[in-house]
């Protein structure tokens, strides 16, 4: 999808000329009054705005020859209403279902067959100007360019196979942290997973960002004060990114949930800075505590970064864990294979945190990468955009003009059935294992492509996987009775990453 900023003159142009029997009608012949000055001010708006829709449908506008629901060229508020919803990637699937390959948006289009040469050489789009808060250091997924590269090696440094290694230990102490927390459950028949997963996930990304700070999983207070603050935000930035020039004015509103949220992280940060641990953490390698590096990276760039991996890194992982659970749940066949698959390798006695055999379990990467493609978990993707001053760009065959930003959203082309059959809306892990029914690989980018990809991509699939072998090895989960499973799916919600409904279950010892 792109997102168009079309030429502010075109508007004013219009408008000047729809004003200007008004200026004479109301300044020159009359005196003005309070209602003529407001009648005025009504007539240049109501000028301005027809003056706007009828450029956006106009064969004038440069995006008119690419197809997409007429409303959605009128304004970015369909935008801003559809990522409120949370079913943008719904409303974006249908229209390619209708329109084809190529879609324009609220202003634009998108480009599955063409997604590499977007998402690798075109830079991040205007979408992410204001994720930029100017009082704060930048993050690794706002920088551009050389910046962007030199904070990158940072990042790569810090998911190196070497480090993830490291990371082993304390992904197995927060996991170990999850199976007590649901022995301790008063009632075993109705748990809500999703949640857990999730104060895992965050309680996991907190010890690698800031050497602990959330305790989730442990503290009930904790729950209730910080993780609704934590969900409101996803939501809100989804939901500003698309009007960029509000984002700044809407920074300036004092808000006491999101002061609290930026001392929560600062206090943390403040925390790990001071604390003399050997750990190698995230935070070990942002940092550049191995002095690789030939200037240490500021403080404020760490933190920033820090904060980052927390929200990229955590509600991710959950969403993914949280719909590999749903689908195994589904699939009473396909859980009980998993299950047999889990015991194979991790009899009795042994570790189940143990990543050493994780390669060799075909069908457990199978149903990771079978989830990740049914419910990607950032689902529209963020977007590129065709460099100003550029000569525009031709894209799946029509001429895309600068400054548009172009989606490749994951949950559109992974349903897609020319690179999904057979049923591309099933789960079928078998998919990723016979080579008779093996996917079109290269259409599958839960964690999108370029060299803006995601950074955390093997750390995610690491921590799917360790906590996956621990839960099934140790309990038997089965819906609740009652459980509307087939609602689920429409609960996760698209505001950038995913947010989830509860996933409630029957819990039982194995
Ligand atoms: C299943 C889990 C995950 C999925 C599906 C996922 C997906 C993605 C996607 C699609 C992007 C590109 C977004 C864009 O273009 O704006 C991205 C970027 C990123 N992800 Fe992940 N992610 C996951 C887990 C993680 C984890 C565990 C971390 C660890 C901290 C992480 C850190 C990042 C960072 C830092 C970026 C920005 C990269 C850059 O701009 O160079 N992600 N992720």
């Amino acid at each position: 999808y792109c997102h168009v900023y079309e030429p502010q003159s075109a508007h004013g142009g219009l408008a000047f000329v729809l004003l200007t029997p008004a200026f004479f009608l109301f300044f020159g012949h009359v005196t003005p009054t309070l209602f003529s000055v407001l009648t005025s001010y009504c007539y240049f708006i109501c000028s301005l705005c027809v003056s706007i829709v009828l450029y956006r449908l106009s064969p004038l506008h440069p995006l008119y020859h690419v197809p997409g629901p007429p409303l959605w060229r009128v304004s970015k508020i369909i935008g801003l209403w559809m990522s409120w919803t949370g079913h943008q990637h719904h409303y974006i699937k249908r229209a390619h279902d209708k329109y084809g390959p190529i879609v324009r948006t609220v202003q634009s289009t998108l480009t599955p067959l063409y997604r590499f040469s977007v998402l690798r050489d075109s830079p991040k789009g205007q979408y992410y100007e204001c994720r930029k808060d100017p009082r704060a250091p930048l993050n690794l997924v706002v920088l551009q360019g050389d910046a962007h590269a030199n904070r990158r090696r940072l990042w790569n440094r810090g998911m190196s196979t070497e480090s993830l290694k490291e990371y082993e230990g304390i992904i197995a102490k927060r996991g170990n942290q999850l199976l007590d927390c649901i022995a301790d459950l008063p009632d075993l028949n109705r748990v809500d997973l999703a949640a857990l997963i999730s104060y895992f996930s965050f309680d996991f990304m907190g010890d690698m960002a800031f050497g602990g700070g959330f305790d989730l999983l442990a503290n009930e207070v904790e729950r209730t004060n910080i993780w609704p603050i934590i969900e409101k935000f996803a939501v809100a930035a989804s939901i500003y990114s698309h009007v960029p020039w509000a984002a700044a004015t809407l920074r300036l509103i004092p808000l006491p949930a999101r002061d609290r949220l930026r001392n929560f992280g600062a206090d943390n940060a403040y925390r790990r800075s001071k604390s003399t641990t050997t750990t190698k953490d995230l935070w070990y390698h942002l940092m550049d505590e191995a002095a690789l590096e030939k200037q240490k990276p500021p403080l404020g760039d760490v933190i920033a970064d820090g904060a980052l991996a927390v929200v990229a890194g955590a509600d991710t992982t959950a969403s993914a864990l949280a719909s590999l659970f749903y689908f195994l749940l589904s699939h009473p066949e396909y859980y009980k294979q998993l299950q047999e698959e889990v015991d194979a390798h991790f009899p009795l006695g042994s570790d189940p945190l143990d990543t050493s055999s994780h390669a060799e379990m075909k069908f457990l990467n199978a149903c990771i990468n079978e989830a990740l493609r049914l419910h990607p978990p950032v689902p529209t993707n963020g977007p590129r955009q065709v460099p100003a001053g550029s000569q525009g760009k031709i894209i799946a065959g029509l001429f895309i003009p600068e400054g548009t930003q172009v989606y490749v959203p994951p949950y559109s082309l992974h349903l897609d059935s020319r690179y999904f059959s057979p049923s591309p809306t099933k789960f079928i892990p078998e998919r990723w294992i016979d080579p008779a029914l093996a996917p079109n690989a290269t259409a599958f980018i839960p964690f999108s492509y370029g060299p803006s990809n995601c950074v955390g991509r093997n750390l995610a699939r690491q921590e799917m996987a360790m906590l996956t072998c621990l839960l099934l090895s140790r309990f038997e989960f089965r819906f609740s009775p009652g459980f509307d499973a087939a609602a689920w799916p429409m609960q996760l919600h698209d505001h950038f990453i995913t947010t989830r409904g509860p996933l409630i279950v029957s819990v039982s010892k194995r």
